[in-house]
C-alpha cells in the first residue's frame, strides 16, 4: 500500500517566486491499484511523483510504502522500492551500454553495486525471456548498444527496466507523451500488460484524457496542488473526456483552457 498523508510542498517560500506545489495532499493506493493522474499545467502531478520517489522531500506530511514511513529516505535509498519512467525516452537507459548491460543495471537497482556489469549466461537467458514480453525482437539483440534503438524501443526497454525487480510502486511521468501515436499505443499496451501481470501499484501522469480513462482502475484530477476529483473504476468506465472537462469547470468554476487536456 502507498499512503501519502497530508503532504504539502512549497518551493521558494517567502519569496516572490513562491510556488505552493502541493497543499495537504492525501492519497492511498491499495496494492495493485493503477491510478491515472491528470490536471492542468503546474497542478502538482510531477511533484507528487517526486515526493514518492524521494527526489523532492515534502515540507510536511508523510509518504509510506507497505506500512513503512519512507518520507526521509533519500532517492537512492528508495530505488529498491520505486520504479520510474520519465517522458524522455533517453532518460531511462544508458545509450553507450548494450541492452543486456542496461538490464544488468536494472537487476542491480537498490542492491549494493558490484564493480562490473558481468552478464552470466543464466542472467542472459533471464534477460532474453523478459525482453520477449515487449514483442520487439530485442531478445535477439542483447549485445546491441541501446543508443541504436528508436525512441519507442528505448521507452519500452525503460519500462521493462523500471519494473524488472518488481518495485513496490511504479511511477510513470507522461511516459508516452514524447512518442508518435503508434509507439505511444505500443508502450501503453505494454504498460497495461506488465502492470497487470506483476500486479504493480502504479501512478501514471498523463495529459491524454482518453488514455487516463482507458488505463488503470482509478483516476485523480489535480489543480493548484490539490486533488480535486477522485474517480473509481466503475465510474471511470462511464466517463468521456468531455465529462472530465465539465467536471473540472464545475469544480473550479472555470474553463479548462489547456489544449493538451483535450487530446
Ligand atoms: N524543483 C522545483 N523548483 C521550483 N519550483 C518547482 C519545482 N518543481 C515544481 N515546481 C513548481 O511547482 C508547481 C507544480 O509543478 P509540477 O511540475 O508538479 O506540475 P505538473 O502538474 O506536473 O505540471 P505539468 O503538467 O506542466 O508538467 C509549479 O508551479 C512548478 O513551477
Amino acid at each position: 500500500m502507498l499512503k501519502i498523508s497530508s503532504v504539502s510542498k512549497t518551493f521558494f517560500p517567502g519569496t516572490v517566486n513562491e510556488r505552493r506545489a502541493l497543499v495537504d495532499v492525501n492519497l492511498t493506493l491499495d496494492d495493485g491499484d493503477f491510478v491515472t493522474v491528470i490536471g492542468s499545467n503546474g497542478a502538482g502531478k510531477s511533484t507528487v511523483l517526486n515526493t514518492v520517489a524521494g527526489r523532492i522531500i515534502q515540507d510536511t506530511g508523510t509518504v509510506s510504502l507497505g506500512g513503512r514511513d519512507i518520507s526521509r529516505l533519500k532517492e537512492h535509498q528508495r530505488a529498491a522500492y520505486v520504479g520510474r519512467v520519465f517522458q524522455d525516452p533517453m532518460a531511462g537507459t544508458s545509450p553507450n551500454l548494450t541492452i543486456e548491460e542496461n538490464l544488468a543495471l536494472a537487476d542491480k537497482r537498490g542492491k549494493t553495486r558490484g564493480l562490473g556489469l558481468g552478464v552470466t549466461s543464466g542472467k542472459r537467458e533471464r534477460f532474453a525471456e523478459a525482453l520477449k514480453v515487449l514483442e520487439l525482437g530485442l531478445e535477439n539483440r542483447l549485445k546491441a548498444k541501446v543508443g541504436l534503438l528508436s525512441g519507442g524501443q528505448r521507452q519500452a526497454l525503460s519500462l521493462l527496466m523500471a519494473t524488472y525487480t518488481q518495485p513496490k510502486v511504479l511511477l510513470l511521468d507522461e511516459h508516452t507523451a514524447a512518442l508518435d501515436p503508434q509507439r505511444a499505443e505500443l508502450v501503453t499496451r505494454l504498460t497495461r500488460k506488465i502492470v497487470e501481470e506483476q500486479g504493480l501499484t502504479t501512478l501514471m501522469v498523463t495529459h491524454n484524457m482518453n488514455q487516463a480513462l482507458e488505463v488503470g482502475n482509478r483516476l485523480i484530477m489535480m489543480h493548484e496542488g490539490r486533488i480535486i476529483l477522485d474517480v473509481d473504476a466503475q465510474r471511470k468506465t462511464q466517463l468521456r473526456p468531455e465529462d472530465l472537462l465539465e467536471e473540472f469547470a464545475r469544480i473550479k468554476g472555470g474553463v479548462m483552457d489547456d489544449k493538451t487536456m483535450l487530446q
